[in-house]
């Protein structure tokens, strides 16, 4: 369990302020989204310790960075955005030197953590040397050293190709359940099956933290998938439609309306990411059409 109460950082270099009042991270999978600027690198920096508020309090599982810094260390997992690795050691190398820092490596977790993140044939080769997304990968098998309780992910698809995202999501989904995982991501689809939570944030705050079922419901209008002659979007607001999917002789349309708005169509699940844009649109008032 991760708890915030009263917490505000102030960038000293911008004028941006993150304030939460009070929230309490559950364990899962939570994805944590929001615009660009709103705040999610500052938030995961924040519970990663990699920086401190300048008021306020964070505990996990009840302890605080006050007593119990190493301690808590111990317990994270981090990938920051963007993050740089040591260019001149290997793979192998990188991840037993990460491994020392919390306390050395399990037996047989170096072989689990080299075919989870499929590094076998990257072993022995330097950071220096390997493509982006397998830098990615390596980066993101450290975070699994040691086991952590909380693990913290700025945008941790970057870069990596279209199957490795899915084998990657598909991990953390299997390795979250008694974890308290945090993915900051602007990419709501891919994980659409395996988040637990949502947190939008927006301008420093948190907006909405609940299941990815609260996530969807109760909002004002619902989404409608239905077939129209080629043209026939351009009845709909550009507000109401959410995509386009061209066909033979017809198009496939995704909208948004409170009601079903004609013939040949039909309610459709709402996703993560069209609540998302619901609710960025209700928050700043545009309309749907
Ligand atoms: N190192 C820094 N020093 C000063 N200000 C910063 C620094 N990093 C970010 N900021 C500012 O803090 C605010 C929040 O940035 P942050 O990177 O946390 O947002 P974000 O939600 O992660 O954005 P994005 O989706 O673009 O990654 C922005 O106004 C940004 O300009």
């Amino acid at each position: 369990m991760l708890e915030m109460h009263q917490v505000v950082y102030r960038r000293q270099a911008s004028s941006f302020e993150l304030s939460v009042q009070r929230l309490t991270l559950k364990p899962g999978i939570t994805l944590l989204v929001g615009p660009n600027g709103a705040g999610k690198s500052s938030l995961l920096q924040l519970l990663a310790t990699a920086c401190f508020p300048d008021s306020g309090i964070i505990r996990y599982d009840g302890l605080g960075v006050e007593r119990d810094l190493a301690a808590i260390r111990a317990r994270i997992g981090f990938v920051p955005s963007g993050v740089e690795l040591y260019e001149q050691m290997t793979v192998t190398k990188l991840l037993r030197y990460f491994a020392e820092l919390k306390g050395g490596l399990a037996a047989g977790e170096l072989e689990w953590l080299i075919e989870s993140f499929h590094l076998g044939e990257y072993r022995s080769r330097k950071i220096k040397t390997l493509a982006q997304g397998v830098r990615q990968r390596v980066a993101l098998a450290q975070a699994w050293i040691a086991s952590p309780s909380f693990i913290f992910l700025d945008e941790p698809l970057n870069a990596l190709d279209t199957l490795e995202r899915l084998h990657f999501t598909r991990f953390v989904a299997a390795h979250s359940r008694s974890r308290t995982v945090v993915v900051s991501t602007h990419e709501m689809n891919e994980w659409e099956a395996w988040a637990d939570h949502v947190l939008w944030f927006e301008d420093g705050i948190p907006y909405f933290y609940g299941t990815v079922e609260e996530w969807t419901a109760g909002l004002p209008v619902s989404v409608w998938t239905g077939s129209v002659v080629k043209g026939g979007h351009r009845r709909f607001a550009p507000g109401q439609l959410l995509h386009i999917l061209p066909e033979d002789d017809r198009d496939e349309l995704r909208v948004l309306d409170e009601q079903c708005p004609g013939s040949g169509f039909e309610p459709a699940l709402m996703t993560l990411e069209d609540a998302y844009f619901i609710r960025c649109r209700s928050r700043t008032g545009l309309a749907y059409r």
